[in-house]
């Protein structure tokens, strides 16, 4: 270890670097070509331009412990522009974010709805979109033992403002249950084969209920063959086996079963709920996909000119929160 290395400054230039040429161009903001902003015919109006995969820290509040957690959320902000406009001026979605980062984002959506709201001021344009995906995580005890660990949860939350400034909120959820193979319980001897199964459930609400992700979560996990359990001791492996082989279900019966409780929640008005299977006995999944719209009419939100708006949830978390745990 007795090597004479050049100067750090001489090991760039041996690996390429070299002097700043002339600068010739303004290097003041007012004296800079604003090619974002030229006005012109461009041929085209373009539906969304923006940025994606933007990640920062966030705030979730959620009625299963850790009632209070930070997590990574990615985000996507876009709007649409004219056709006599050249660009978007992209650093704006990024001042934003930065801005609700500092005062605290918390991923609900009042927070999301002014996000919104603001972005349209701030870019000058009425078709704005945001679209933020982050983990949620949740405690899961063993059904014996009680002893608890943390599962997750993927959660997307979609705002988007149109032209005539109305605006709509949607939610996504998708997490892992256990089935269990209705055919192989059935036609086996012994046993029947089980998998890990993804329930994706999307809502198109009038207002997204306060405590959605959690009612979202317990109509996957109440309808599948047994929950997914961060720690399990042996007692609570009996418990969680059994249950698997006394709920067995096929994708189709996933989707149904959560369908059905989709459509009694008085605040969605219409769901997309599917299931993938990786299944134990092949290298394929098995896959099923339910559709469905109530009859609804939306009423829109009421967003306040500044600040936090408020909106009344209809849904009572706490009555939630009973019929888990009481
Ligand atoms: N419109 C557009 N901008 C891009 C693209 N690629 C990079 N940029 C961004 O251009 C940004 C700078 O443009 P603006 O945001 O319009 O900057 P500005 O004009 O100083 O900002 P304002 O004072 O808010 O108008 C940088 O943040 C780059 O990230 C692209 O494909 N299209």
């Amino acid at each position: 270890m007795n090597l004479k290395l050049p100067s750090k400054q001489e090991r760039h230039k041996l690996f390429g670097s070299v002097q700043p040429g002339e600068k010739l161009k303004p290097a003041i903001k007012d004296e800079m070509v604003d090619l974002q902003s030229q006005k012109n015919d461009f041929l085209f109006n373009i539906d969304s331009v923006g940025i994606s995969n933007v990640k920062i820290p966030v705030t979730i509040n959620s009625f299963i412990e850790p009632v209070k957690q930070g997590t990574i959320a990615a985000f996507t902000l876009t709007s649409s522009i004219p056709g006599n406009q050249k660009g978007t001026n992209m650093s704006r979605f990024i001042e934003q974010l930065e801005e609700y980062r500092l005062r605290g984002f918390t991923m609900e959506q009042e927070q999301l709805y002014q996000f919104v709201s603001d972005l349209s001021a701030r870019l000058g344009q009425k078709n704005v979109r945001v679209e933020v995906e982050f983990p949620w995580f949740y405690e899961r005890k063993g059904p014996s033992s009680e002893l608890s660990g943390l599962n997750h949860a993927t959660v997307r939350m979609t705002v988007q403002q149109d032209s005539d400034k109305n605006y709509k909120i949607s939610g996504e959820l998708s997490c892992a249950v256990t089935t269990l193979c209705p055919c192989s319980k059935e036609i086996s001897e012994y046993s029947a084969h089980n998998q890990r199964g993804i329930v994706k459930i999307s809502v198109d609400p009038t207002v997204l209920s306060e405590d959605w992700k959690e009612q979202l979560l317990y109509a996957a996990e109440s309808n599948a063959s047994a929950c997914i359990h961060p720690l399990l001791k042996r007692t609570d492996e009996k418990i969680v086996t059994e249950t698997a082989y006394e709920n067995p279900r096929f994708v189709e019966d996933m989707v149904r079963l959560v369908a059905a409780d989709l459509y009694e929640k008085e605040w969605i008005n219409g769901f997309t709920v599917e299931c993938r299977n990786e299944e134990s006995i092949h290298l394929h999944d098995a896959i099923a996909t339910l559709t469905y719209k109530k009859k609804i009419k939306v009423e829109q939100p009421d967003i306040k000119k500044s600040g936090w708006c408020h909106l009344v949830n209809k849904f009572s978390a706490i009555d939630f929160f009973y019929e888990i745990f009481f």
